[in-house]
């Protein structure tokens, strides 16, 4: 983030997409750059002193129908431990619900909760350390809700030369036969 603009990228993909920002994503290229500026010392960066943003995530969920399926954000971009601030406007609640993680090691510890958030206009939800390599969260749909909602992702994404770097660890990793559970570097 340069000053305190961030990039505003317009996008649209279809619902059923696991995650807009996935590899396998079929989502279409962004169609225009927008600046947005957040204004001096911007309220999330208020809320999360130290906070590095670089990037912003925009959905729209037109009305109840709309959903996100389970996903993590765990894309190698946002690096091993990424810091995502999620902040909803619209629809008086949204629910939003983690569960079933997804490493061995939780699985281990006998982990399998399900948590459900209410997610109001205006909140915010931070996700933040192993959230992303430990559990799955989706945004169900919501029968009764017919207006919009807005949800504003913030997210901190690495310099592209450290993915083509842990990319070149992995694929050494694996010539190797060295066989981690999951790559998160
Ligand atoms: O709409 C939300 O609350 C979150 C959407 C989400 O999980 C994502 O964009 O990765
Ligand atoms: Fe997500």
């Amino acid at each position: 983030m340069s000053g305190n603009l961030l990039k505003l990228i317009s996008k649209h993909h279809p619902i059923e997409d696991p995650h807009p920002n996935s590899e396998n994503s079929t989502a279409e290229k962004p169609k225009k750059v927008l600046q947005l500026d957040l204004g001096n010392g911007s309220q999330v960066h208020k809320a999360l002193p130290g906070s590095s943003f670089n990037s912003l995530l925009l959905n729209r969920y037109k009305g109840g129908n709309d959903y996100v399926g389970w996903h993590a954000d765990d894309e190698k971009l946002y690096g091993p431990t990424p810091q995502i601030a999620s902040v909803s406007f619209g629809f008086k609640s949204a629910e939003r619900c983690e569960g079933e993680p997804t490493s061995k090691r939780a699985k281990k510890l006998n982990n399998s909760d399900q948590h459900a958030f209410t997610l109001k206009h205006g909140s915010l939800l931070v996700m933040s350390g192993f959230t992303q390599r430990e559990w799955l969260h989706s945004v169900p749909k919501r029968v009764k809700a017919d207006s919009t909602r807005i949800n504003l992702t913030f997210r901190h994404i690495r310099p592209r030369k450290l993915h083509a770097g842990a990319w070149m660890v992995k694929k050494l990793l694996v010539a190797l036969q060295w066989k981690p559970v999951a790559f998160y570097m």
